[in-house]
């Protein structure tokens, strides 16, 4: 049985994007909405890997976009579970930009999301077996 310590870092969960103009705004930088659903994605992936339940997505707090993301730069989203409740998780998502051309990497945007864990009836149930 893992410890839910174990748990925590085996379902760390990253995803690397390229920034490419299908994914900018008119400021050709990330477009915001494209980066909350990648936030979505990852950390839906960390919370399922976590639990391996279904989990469905009941908050989502604090998302701080703190350096623009500029085309053509590499992202890197890292996700991992920083509160366990009862039947929920909560995980944080950090955006990472990384320049194509140098080794400069700079934090980018960061999020908290929190899901709950579903039976067959959408009703809540123990987020990790004890
Ligand atoms: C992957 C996806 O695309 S999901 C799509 C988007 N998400 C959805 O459609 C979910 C819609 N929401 C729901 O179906 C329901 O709200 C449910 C099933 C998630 C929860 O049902 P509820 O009756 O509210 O559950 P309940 O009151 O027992 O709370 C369950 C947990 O959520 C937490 N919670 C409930 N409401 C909130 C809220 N607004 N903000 C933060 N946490 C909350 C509770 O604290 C509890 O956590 P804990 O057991 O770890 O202490």
């Amino acid at each position: 049985m893992n410890s839910i310590e174990d748990l925590i870092e085996k379902s760390e969960t990253r995803i690397f994007k390229a920034v490419f103009p299908n994914t900018t705004n008119h400021y050709e930088t990330l477009f915001g909405g494209t980066a909350l659903q990648l936030m979505d994605e990852v950390s839906f992936i960390c919370a399922t890997r976590f639990s391996r339940k279904k989990v469905v997505t009941i908050s989502s707090d604090k998302i701080d976009f703190e350096k623009p993301i500029p085309e053509g730069t590499i992202i890197e989203l890292v996700a991992k579970v920083s509160e366990v409740g009862r039947t929920s998780c909560t995980v944080r998502v950090d955006i990472y930009k990384e320049d194509m051309y140098s080794y400069q990497r700079d934090l980018a945007v960061t999020g908290l999301f929190k899901f709950v864990a579903i039976d067959n009836n959408k009703k809540p149930i123990p987020i990790i077996d004890k």
